[in-house]
């Protein structure tokens, strides 16, 4: 659906160049809710805006559906704009304007849609964001949940192909983003939707991204199904969002004494085998001591998994058993010697 070549964007500031996008490779498939994390001032924006050119590329190809859109002429752009709906994090509504006349405003402006049409796609719009009783309301009297499902609205409004959200959530207190999260994966799942978000929180990555890719200075650092990438981050910065985002308490884990003849490892589990009572099975095979120091079951968008901080204590030759029949239940294990408790992810 997006193939991204050896993106490049510069900026230039009076005497200063600022490279805010290094040979960016990236695709997206058509119907997949792809993530761009990173820090403030990444280049997450710049990314996202390149895919409607609202940014312009310093070098390399944006390929929408086949065609480079680099090579556009301004004809071309605009068409291509209205397939490509956006959604902004400070909602960018117009105040003098209701609910519907806001949702209306795209489909007025397309020109290609009578009276009746507009209000009947008006009339669909507010019934899949769940706004059909604020219809009349100004956005001054709408909640900041209320004003991005407006915002989402009126991204669909033309029936685009692809949706581009910049940080839609991060105006939002939890709850809120919660539930706007969960429209934006309805909207993907009723539609077969192509979205593309960036974001600075791994929890929204978490919640419904299939895929996602990491950014740092310009650069992609990390990227792969969202499973993978959470549960093994390989990059220092990947490793920090996915530690922020959970629950384990990394100071009580570096207060540890271990015990002599003992192990501490990260056990992570997924699918299935978040159901299945394995420690259970496997403590009652060994003379071993497995002690759950730490916990978290949850999910990745749809995926269940656990992950287990443990102290493994007991003879050499039992604990390699535990180790081996962990394996064999295919629990992925990783070692946390001391030293090594300052990297836990
Ligand atoms: N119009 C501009 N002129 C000059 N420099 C810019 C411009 N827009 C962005 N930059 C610079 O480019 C780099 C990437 O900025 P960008 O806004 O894409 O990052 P970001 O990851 O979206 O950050 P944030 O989360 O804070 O919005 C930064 O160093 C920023 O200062």
């Amino acid at each position: 659906m997006i193939k991204i070549e050896a993106l490049e964007k510069e900026y230039v500031v009076g005497q200063r160049r600022i490279a805010a996008l290094r040979r960016i490779d990236l695709q997206v498939e058509k119907g997949e809710i792809f993530g761009i994390i990173g820090r403030s001032g990444a280049g997450k924006s710049t990314l996202l805006r390149a895919l409607n050119l609202l940014e312009r590329p310093t070098a390399g190809k944006v390929i929408i559906e086949g065609e480079d859109i680099t090579q556009y002429d301004t004809q071309q752009l605009l068409a291509l704009r209205q397939r490509i709906g956006m959604v902004f994090q400070h909602f960018n509504l117009l105040s003098a304007k209701t609910v519907e006349q806001n949702i209306a405003f795209p489909l007025k402006l397309s020109g290609k849609y009578s009276k009746e049409q507009r209000q009947q796609r008006v009339d669909e719009l507010l019934e899949l964001v769940g706004l059909s009783a604020h219809r009349h309301q100004y956005p001054s009297q709408l909640s900041g949940g209320q004003k991005q499902r407006v915002g989402i609205a009126r991204a669909l409004a033309n029936y685009p192909h692809l949706l581009l959200c910049d940080e839609a959530t991060s105006a939002l207190d939890p709850e809120t983003t919660q539930s706007i999260l969960r429209l934006l994966l309805d909207i993907n799942q009723k539609l077969g939707l192509t979205i593309v978000l960036i974001t600075h929180e791994m929890q929204v990555i978490r919640s419904i991204c299939d895929r996602v890719a990491v950014i740092d200075g310009g650069e992609i650092v990390e990227s792969g199904e969202v499973v993978d990438v959470f549960l093994h981050p390989q990059h220092p910065l990947t490793q920090g969002l996915v530690a922020e985002n959970q629950a384990l308490d990394l100071e009580l884990l570096q207060q540890l004494r271990q015990r002599e003849n003992s192990d501490l490892l990260r056990l992570t589990y997924v699918g299935d085998a978040t159901h299945e009572p394995i420690l259970h099975r496997i403590a009652a095979q060994t003379s071993a001591d497995i002690v759950i120091l730490q916990g978290v079951i949850a999910r990745i968008k749809n995926t269940p998994y656990g992950q287990l901080i443990v102290e493994l204590a007991g003879e050499t030759s039992e604990r390699i058993k535990v180790r081996q029949l962990l394996t064999a239940a295919q629990v992925r294990i990783d070692d946390l010697h001391s030293s090594a408790v300052e990297g836990v992810q």
